[in-house]
């Protein structure tokens, strides 16, 4: 019993399919979860649609040709072909192998052998004065509706917030971010933040960064925010962007003796086995809250099928990348500098300007850099961050030599293609093997 068909249980349900295991998955909303529909696709839709210059209608055309309407009967079809049942509806543990799905088609209570948790998580909404008295977005809307606000304002400057801000800037809303901390992508390389603080800047994002939204209220003119600094916006919209938690309320987890607490994922090991009282409760995806993207929840997919088809695996999480994908890309993986500090680890730090690469000047970009980290006493890279055009397909590279723990000797004598971006890597990479 797969329960929540997004990404990771799409996934974890066709494998078992098949293999001829007899499997069903419930799913209460649409078959492929939040991904294909309304974050991740829509998303780099409507940020390749900005970049081309189209104007919003074809954007927005384009964004729901992609999302295919929000239909899923393609991801339904796909189910039933590789032997899978959909039960439709909400998803509840009654007691040990038993669970209910109170959907009117082929709900009522049906027993299980395993259980594959896949419930992906949801959207964060501050309890900030009046918020909750005014009509706000949250990325599903933002990726779904056909509206440009003519002022919006986005509530958390991490990827959501970063990627919303560029869409809607460049199709001309006037926006504003409101992010709490002092920079945006508060979680990365201080430098990554402020590339793209200065990016968003030159199209005319009004950054008010170590401001908290403290209250809002609606006026005939729209809606007035009152920022902690003191600070006032008018808008007419509000974005809310400002995290997400773990899906794992309601699901009746507690009768299979799994603790889970407020805003925390459900725990699992190496295996993405759970720890529970009856054993064969698994875990992938989002609601982990282990590594939140698609490419994580594929990967602990993957992990938990072999498992469950006798080839035991455990993941590493080692090299998972993170991307942003703005103009410029924001791409990090491994550990962070702060991460390292907290770790103890002994970091080396080598940077580079792209600027410096001979593809920026063909580019006219002169943005961007890419730093990478070593941990000094062991000689191997551990982390990388890079703030640049296209950053997600050249920095992969590095994905994978963290991953293989590639010695940085050898890392340092890999010749890269002139004139491309990949080549800003061997400066650093010949600075840190100098130093292991
Ligand atoms: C705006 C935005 C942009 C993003 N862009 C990217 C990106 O570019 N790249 C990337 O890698 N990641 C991106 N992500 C993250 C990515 O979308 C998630 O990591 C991914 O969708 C997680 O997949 P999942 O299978 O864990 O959960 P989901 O896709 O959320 O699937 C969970 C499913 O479970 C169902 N469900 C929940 N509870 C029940 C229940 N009780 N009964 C029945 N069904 C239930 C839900 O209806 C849902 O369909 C983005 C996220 C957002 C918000
Ligand atoms: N390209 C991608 O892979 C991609 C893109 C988008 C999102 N995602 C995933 O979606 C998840 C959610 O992203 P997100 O950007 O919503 O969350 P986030 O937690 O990364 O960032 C939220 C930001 O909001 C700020 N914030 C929170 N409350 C605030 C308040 N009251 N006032 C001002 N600021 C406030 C926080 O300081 C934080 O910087 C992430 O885990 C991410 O991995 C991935």
């Amino acid at each position: 019993m797969v329960l929540g068909g997004g990404t990771a249980g799409e996934l974890v349900a066709s494998g078992l399919g098949r293999a001829g295991r007899d499997v069903a998955l419930v799913e209460n909303r649409l078959v492929g979860g939040e991904s294909p529909y309304f974050a991740c696709v829509p998303s780099k839709s409507l940020l390749l649609s900005a970049r081309r210059g189209e104007t919003w209608e074809m954007a927005v055309a384009r964004r729901d040709e992609l999302t295919g309407r929000r239909g899923d009967d393609p991801a339904v079809a796909r189910m039933a072909e590789d032997g899978v049942t959909v039960l439709r509806g909400r998803g509840r543990v009654l007691e040990p192998g038993r669970i209910e799905v109170d959907g009117p088609v082929n709900g009522g209570v049906h027993g299980f052998g395993d259980l594959v948790v896949c419930t992906g998580s949801e959207p964060v909404i501050p309890p900030i004065d009046g918020l909750a008295d005014v009509p706000v977005w949250t990325s599903g809307e933002a990726l779904s509706v056909p509206d440009l606000p003519r002022r919006l304002v986005i509530l958390g400057g991490g990827p959501v917030g970063c990627e919303m801000a560029q869409v809607y800037a460049a199709f001309g809303s006037q926006v504003s971010v409101i992010e709490a901390s002092g920079r945006l992508l508060t979680a990365e390389a201080p430098f990554a933040g402020e590339v793209l603080a200065d990016a968003l800047r030159r199209m005319g994002v009004d950054l008010r960064l170590g401001a908290a939204l403290a209250n809002v209220e609606r006026k005939d003119t729209g809606l007035r925010l009152w920022l902690s600094d003191g600070g006032t916006l008018d808008a007419d919209r509000i974005l809310v962007a400002a995290g997400r938690r773990p899906r794992v309320e309601g699901l009746g987890l507690e009768h299979l003796g799994i603790a889970v607490s407020p805003g925390q994922g459900i725990p699992v090991d190496d295996t993405c086995q759970a720890q529970s009282d009856t054993g064969g409760v698994w875990a992938a995806g989002d609601v982990t809250g282990v590594a939140r993207t698609t490419h994580a929840a594929r990967y602990q997919a993957r992990v938990v099928l072999s498992n469950l088809l006798g080839q035991r695996r455990e993941a590493d999480y080692r090299a998972i990348p993170r991307v942003v994908y703005t103009t410029p890309t924001v791409y990090s993986v491994g550990v962070t500098p702060t991460q390292a500090a907290e770790l103890g680890i002994d970091l080396l730090t080598a940077g580079y300007d792209l600027a410096a690469t001979a593809r920026a000047a063909v580019e006219a970009d002169e943005r961007g850099r890419v730093e990478l980290y070593a941990d000094r006493s062991r000689g191997l890279l551990i982390g990388a961050a890079a703030a640049g055009l296209n950053a997600e397909e050249w920095m992969s590279e590095i994905a994978l030599a963290i991953r293989a723990e590639t010695p940085l000797s050898l890392l340092a004598d890999v010749v890269h293609a002139f004139p491309t971006y990949g080549e800003s890597v061997e400066a650093p990479l010949r600075e840190l093997a100098g130093h292991v």
